[in-house]
């Protein structure tokens, strides 16, 4: 092989692998000058003259298609920009050798694989797969086959290329099959609905033949449009692609953090999030668990302490009754002794058998003061949950309450009504009434407390340990529930009854005046002051009671979690 066969072979290899001799927009090959001549970009990528005015020019400057770097051009536009001179060195050089030399085509193992990878059959023999064309015959063929059928002087000058690079062929008219496609209709109902073959049309066709009325284009110009528009597409593309890819490792990252496999997590000792919350949830239980077995304890304690009580109660009943027992018998005994004997001598113990009857009476009369519970003892245990998980041995809850309200509201009415089913009038109340009132299972101790301007300051001595307060509204004056709203807002941000259920009685419904509930809840705020919290609105009146039984029965509601259990 002589040197210039050589240099040819390698450049037209460094061709066929990298395209460096082609613009890689359009994908023709350069020219020494005219419309394919390749132009130096800044950014160093090489486009060629055409691709280069059709490029959009924003500011003086175009933007590479390859990695959008901006290059400016002056007021010459692109005709200003270097050429590519060693690329055009090149080429000279390659022209140069392909006229000169006998075309001897050598192609390395590894391009001829990619050539056969293609898979067009040998033209010459079926069983070859081809890896050149000849440019002049048309004609795909084997290396072989090659060498046999272009061996001749004249053959032997056509130009054989690279399968790969088999220029593009024309398209032919598909109803004149011997002339070139040159022309295709841009008629929008054609494109909507024909083929992309059927609009095709040689010069013939586009004078005489269905397309002829129609708009039409030159198939170069048109298949370039549609090329550029895939490039501008694919530019797009990538970005989605680049913006894709971004997005899947961003989610990569997420599961790592997630899992607490991704390196930083690894490097630090640090677990993932998931395994953080789950700790979280065992924390929380764990607390669950740890204060409900302290509630357990509680519980059972009192249960324990109750046991002591009746065991210890049950014990000094049973003293007291054998050492009564024992008295009576002894002067049982006593009297029957003395009245056996003669009569003189049952006159004179007639004393003592006085007294050891009076002592039977006495007993007698112990006995009948013992109440029937203490007589007929029971073995079972009364036992109630409450909502805060403590255990309430007894028939009832004891309960601590507190009324509060403005002065007039009817605190006291509601709190006699209650207890002794009266209704009188009331005096305000200077300083507080306390009362006991038994209603159904509950014990309740209620703290009515003044209402006047003056008192408001002391109702804080009467929070701690309270479970519920009762906040009694006349529902009857309107004009004074801002003042109401005031001072249940007052209420509520207390710490001490943050845990307190709240019971609000819109009292004197029997009024005509009286306003309804849903203008007392709204007035009040109480679904956005109460939020979080256990609370009831309930209409009653003091004077019929109306309404005050349901109100308690919400009350023990809030504090029964389970109703009695008789333990026998
Ligand atoms: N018609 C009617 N009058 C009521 C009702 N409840 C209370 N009253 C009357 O309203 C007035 C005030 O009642 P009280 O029970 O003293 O009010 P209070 O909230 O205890 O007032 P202070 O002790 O000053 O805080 C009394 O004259 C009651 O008779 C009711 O339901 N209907
Ligand atoms: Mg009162």
């Amino acid at each position: 092989m002589d040197r210039c066969g050589a240099s040819f072979m390698e450049l037209s290899k460094l061709n066929s692998k990298n395209n460096v001799l082609e613009c890689r927009v359009c994908e023709d090959v350069f020219s020494l000058q005219g419309d394919k001549v390749p132009r130096l970009l800044h950014c160093g990528h090489s486009v060629c003259h055409a691709c280069l005015m059709r490029l959009p020019q924003k500011d003086n400057t175009i933007q590479c298609p390859f990695d959008r770097q901006p290059t400016p051009v002056g007021n010459s536009g692109v005709w200003g920009l270097k050429k590519n001179f060693s690329l055009l060195e090149l080429l000279e050089r390659l022209q140069h050798a392909s006229d000169k030399a006998a075309i001897s085509f050598f192609l390395s193992a590894e391009a001829l694989e990619m050539e056969r990878k293609l898979a067009v059959g040998c033209d010459e023999d079926e069983q070859h797969v081809a890896v050149l064309y000849c440019t002049v015959c048309g004609s795909h063929l084997c290396e072989a086959c090659s060498e046999l059928t272009h061996s001749t002087r004249t053959l032997a000058k056509h130009r054989r290329v690279p399968l790969s690079e088999k220029p593009r062929e024309r398209p032919k008219c598909p109803s004149h099959l011997s002339h070139p496609a040159e022309f295709v209709c841009l008629d929008e109902e054609c494109q909507a609905l024909e083929s992309g073959s059927s609009r095709l049309m040689c010069f013939i066709c586009k004078d005489y033949g269905r397309h002829k009325t129609h708009k039409h284009g030159l198939v170069e110009v048109e298949a370039e449009h549609i090329r550029s528009s895939v490039i501008n597409a694919m530019q797009h593309v990538r970005k989605l692609m680049e913006e894709m890819s971004e997005a899947v490792q961003r989610i990569d990252n997420v599961a790592q953090r997630l899992e607490g496999t991704d390196p930083t997590c690894i490097a630090e000792g640090r677990p993932g999030t998931a395994a953080l919350a789950r700790a979280r949830v065992q924390d929380f239980f764990q607390q669950l668990r740890d204060s409900l077995e302290l509630q357990e304890a509680a519980a059972l304690t009192a249960v324990d302490t109750h046991l002591r009580q009746r065991l210890c109660t049950l014990q000094q009943l049973q003293t007291d009754l054998a050492s009564w027992l024992s008295q009576v018998a002894c002067a049982t005994l006593q009297c029957e002794q003395a009245i056996q004997q003669d009569d003189g001598r049952v006159i004179m113990a007639a004393r003592d058998i006085k007294e050891a009857l009076l002592s039977i009476e006495k007993q007698q009369q112990q006995l009948s003061e013992l109440s029937p519970e203490q007589l007929h003892p029971e073995p079972c245990i009364p036992i109630t949950f409450t909502k805060d998980n403590r255990v309430h041995i007894g028939r009832k809850i004891e309960m601590r309450v507190v009324f509060l309200g403005l002065d007039g509201a009817g605190k006291t009415s509601i709190l006699f009504k209650v207890k002794q089913n009266e209704f009188t009038v009331e005096i305000p109340t200077i300083g507080f009434n306390v009362e006991s009132i038994e209603y159904k299972n509950l014990k309740l101790t209620v703290w009515d407390v003044g209402g006047q301007h003056k008192l408001r300051p002391l109702w804080k001595h009467y929070y701690l340990n309270t479970q519920a307060v009762v906040f009694v509204v006349d529902s009857s004056d309107p004009e004074r529930f801002p003042e109401a709203l005031g001072e249940l807002a007052k209420l509520i941000s207390e710490k001490e009854l943050k845990d307190a259920s709240l019971l609000i009685l819109a009292n004197k419904q029997d009024l005509p005046t009286s306003e309804s509930l849903e203008r007392i809840t709204d007035e009040l705020t109480l679904n956005k002051l109460c939020c979080g919290r256990s609370w009831h609105i309930q209409a009653c009146d003091a004077q019929s009671g109306n309404g005050l039984h349901e109100g308690l029965d919400w009350l023990s509601r809030q504090m029964v979690a389970s109703g009695v259990f008789d333990i026998s």
